[in-house]
């Protein structure tokens, strides 16, 4: 994850604010923060601010900004409103004004000048007394000194001497909540911290400061902040950090003591997690000099924080609701399997999963995903067979405005740029077209896409999971599926095993469906035995169907062998031996729409494919000329040269009167 961090800028952030001024030092601060790993751009309302804006995300400086841009914003565009802090370095100006002063505090909006006051207030600064001034306003009384935090410019004619403290910085809550958005969160935390407490101990070494405005200064900081000096005694401690250690008396012992007996032995490691009296609270740590630097987090909030981004994901449909604790197995071979992905989840490399259809290949593509370290990132999937394959590509990597006929106006971002970040999972992968492999592979090398009719290069970070039931190596040795990218993505692979093949875990299946419908149905031995027998052709999928047709159907609460579904009853009909190679093959349903719309007119293959997509049913080609394959060798259709078509034969049109009988 860190490699993309050199890559060429491709994420952006607009900051908006009322000024030029804070507009700089703003932005400024943020590339102090996050380097160039992030494209900021930025505009002020003074400077004009454009009809339509949109961008990765959009950092307003302040509450009156957000009321006069908020109609710019195009609509699902993700925005944080800033706070704002005092930037501690120049406070030490403002100490030179005597108590009982009238100070004629000058910003740029009534709002923003406001906040400015009441922060200095709580600064411990109440002994002043301020006299609000922005653009526009009179001033009616007199003042004794001038005070701007950053807005020289503002401070009306005529005065010549005033005490800049400069724009009101970025808090670190903000800071934190941005580097969380685009993912840097890990990477960037503790520099963050460590930025924040060099200026706490400057303030510290401040000759003028007494201690209770010391104290007031830490009060605004939201984490715990610790300095230790060379002796290992505490010399430092803000009253967030005190809350976590307790009443303790500091200058009597070191740290370490403190910490022992909190029951936390072998000193405090950087990145390390610590109970402190109950509470979870996660260390960052630095030296500086003869100094070490503490900066202590609630893990609670931070996972409060991770709870919000998932919502926001949830909101566009990019989350993995499975975990691994709702798979459902007691069998040897799927434990092991589970055991496998946990193993999997901790690398960030490419997983194949093979399996047949219906086994919780997409269940455990999410789990993977939960367990991993992208787990708060999105979880985008996609599916080869249900999209058609002239949408694929365009799906997939997205385009530009005017790429084709019908593009959407402003492009449109694909799936690749969606999952930006996390993980992106491609389902039935053995159904892409032979082009789009292609380009797949070129994606999976370089770890960049390009939209389609676009020319910039989109570094993206994801992690690919592929699936599919299909034989990837008898696809390859029809020419069917690429080598080079069967190797690609086959770094880590996971096997599925049928669930005919672990029959220990039909009944806590049964239970687990039961009780997600709140049914409780018993089930006769002689039922049970059949099921344990039924080579589920649909595997888990299939099972689920049926536990859900019994919980709908069934009046009583006692299964039997009669109440199954017809097909699963061993008789040998040779409707359902054909149910059963429709079924294994997972083509049932799709055969019987090929058969229903042969049934109305013959039709050649491609009116056939024509036909199923005008009524929203997309299927691949090649899976259309599989079904018809088969459903030639099953007698159930005729394939006829030239421009006669396919027809339904006799046995095909009987195979689907019996049908509509039995249950689907
Ligand atoms: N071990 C399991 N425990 C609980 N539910 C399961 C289990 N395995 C599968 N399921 C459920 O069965 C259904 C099918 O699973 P899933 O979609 O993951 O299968 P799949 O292999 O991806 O299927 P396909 O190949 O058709 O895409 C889902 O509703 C899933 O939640």
């Amino acid at each position: 994850m860190v490699a993309f961090l050199n890559k060429e800028v491709f994420m952006g952030v607009t900051v908006l604010s009322q000024g030029e001024n804070t507009l700089k030092i703003l932005i400024r601060q943020l590339r102090d923060f996050i380097g160039d790993s992030i494209e900021i751009k930025g505009l002020s309302v003074e400077g004009g601010i454009p009809d339509s804006l949109c961008d990765d995300l959009i950092l307003i400086s302040s509450d009156a900004v957000y009321n006069a841009v908020i109609g710019h914003i195009e609509e699902g565009t993700p925005i944080i409103v800033a706070r704002r802090s005092i930037n501690y370095k120049e406070l030490s100006r403002l100490f030179a004004v005597p108590p009982g002063s009238r100070v004629l505090l000058v910003n740029d909006l009534e709002a923003s000048t406001m906040e400015t006051i009441e922060l200095l207030k709580n600064l411990g600064f109440d002994y002043l007394s301020f006299i609000p001034y922005w653009p526009g306003r009179q001033i009616s009384e007199g003042f004794d000194y001038v005070v701007t935090p950053g807005e020289p410019q503002l401070v009306p004619e005529g005065i010549r001497s005033f005490i800049d403290i400069g724009v009101r910085t970025l808090d670190i809550s903000t800071i934190y909540e941005l580097l969380q958005r685009f993912n840097l969160l890990n990477i960037k935390s503790n520099m963050v911290s460590v930025k924040y407490i060099k200026d706490i101990v400057e303030i510290t070494r401040e000759a003028t400061y007494n201690s209770l405005q010391l104290e007031a200064v830490l009060n605004t900081i939201d984490e715990g902040i610790m300095v230790t000096g060379n002796n290992g005694y505490i010399e430092l401690l803000n009253p967030v950090a005190k809350r976590f250690i307790g009443d303790i008396d500091l200058k009597s012992m070191p740290l370490q003591t403190i910490m022992a007996r909190l029951g936390i032995r072998g000193g405090l490691l950087d990145g390390g997690v610590y109970n402190f009296n109950g509470r979870e609270v996660v260390i960052s740590s630095k030296r500086l000099g003869e100094m070490t630097l503490y900066a202590l987090k609630d893990v609670s909030e931070i996972r409060e924080m991770e709870r919000k981004l998932r919502l926001k994901l949830a909101e566009h449909g990019n989350i993995a609701k499975y975990t691994v604790r709702d798979i459902v197995t007691e069998s040897r071979s799927m434990t092991n399997t589970v055991k496998l992905a946990e193993k999997i989840a901790k690398s960030d490399s490419t997983v194949l999963i093979l399996g047949e259809s219906g086994t919780g290949k997409e269940l455990v593509a999410q789990a993977i995903h939960n367990m991993s370290e992208r787990k708060n990132m999105p979880f985008v999937a996609v599916n080869f067979a249900s999209i058609p394959s002239n949408l694929l590509e365009s799906e997939l990597f997205g385009y530009e405005e005017g790429a084709f006929t019908g593009a959407k106006r402003g492009g449109k971002i694909g799936l690749f740029e969606e999952a930006h970040g996390g993980t992106i999972f491609l389902d039935e992968i053995g159904d892409a077209p032979l082009e789009l492999q292609a380009r797949l592979l070129r994606v999976l090398q370089e770890k960049q896409i390009r939209r389609v009719g676009g020319l910039k290069v989109i570094p993206i970070d994801v992690r690919v999971i592929a699936a599919t039931n299909r034989e990837l190596v008898k696809l390859i040795e029809a020419g069917k599926f690429r080598e080079d990218l069967y190797y690609r993505l086959n770094v880590l692979l996971i096997r599925i095993p049928p669930l005919r093949e672990r029959v220990e875990d039909i009944f806590p299946l049964i239970r687990h469906f039961m009780i997600k419908r709140g049914r409780h149905l018993r089930i006769s031995r002689e039922a049970m035995k059949l099921i344990e027998e039924y080579p589920w052709p649909g595997n888990v999928r299939e099972l689920e169907n049926v536990v859900e047709y019994l919980c709908t159907v069934k009046e009583d609460d006692l299964v039997e062998i009669d109440d199954l579904p017809q097909y699963m009853r061993p008789v040998h009909t040779e409707k359902t031996e054909i149910d059963r190679i429709l079924s294994r093959e997972d083509i049932y349903t799709d055969s019987i729409r090929v058969l229903n719309l042969l049934r109305e007119k013959p039709m050649g293959r491609r009116t056939l494919f024509k036909e199923l997509s005008d009524s929203g049913v997309y299927i691949s080609e090649y899976r259309l000329r599989h079904i018809m394959k088969r459903l030639r060798d099953l007698g159930l259709i005729e394939i006829k040269r030239g421009i006669e078509g396919t027809e339904i034969t006799e046995k095909g049109i009987k195979y689907l009167t019996d049908n509509s009988n039995g249950m689907k």
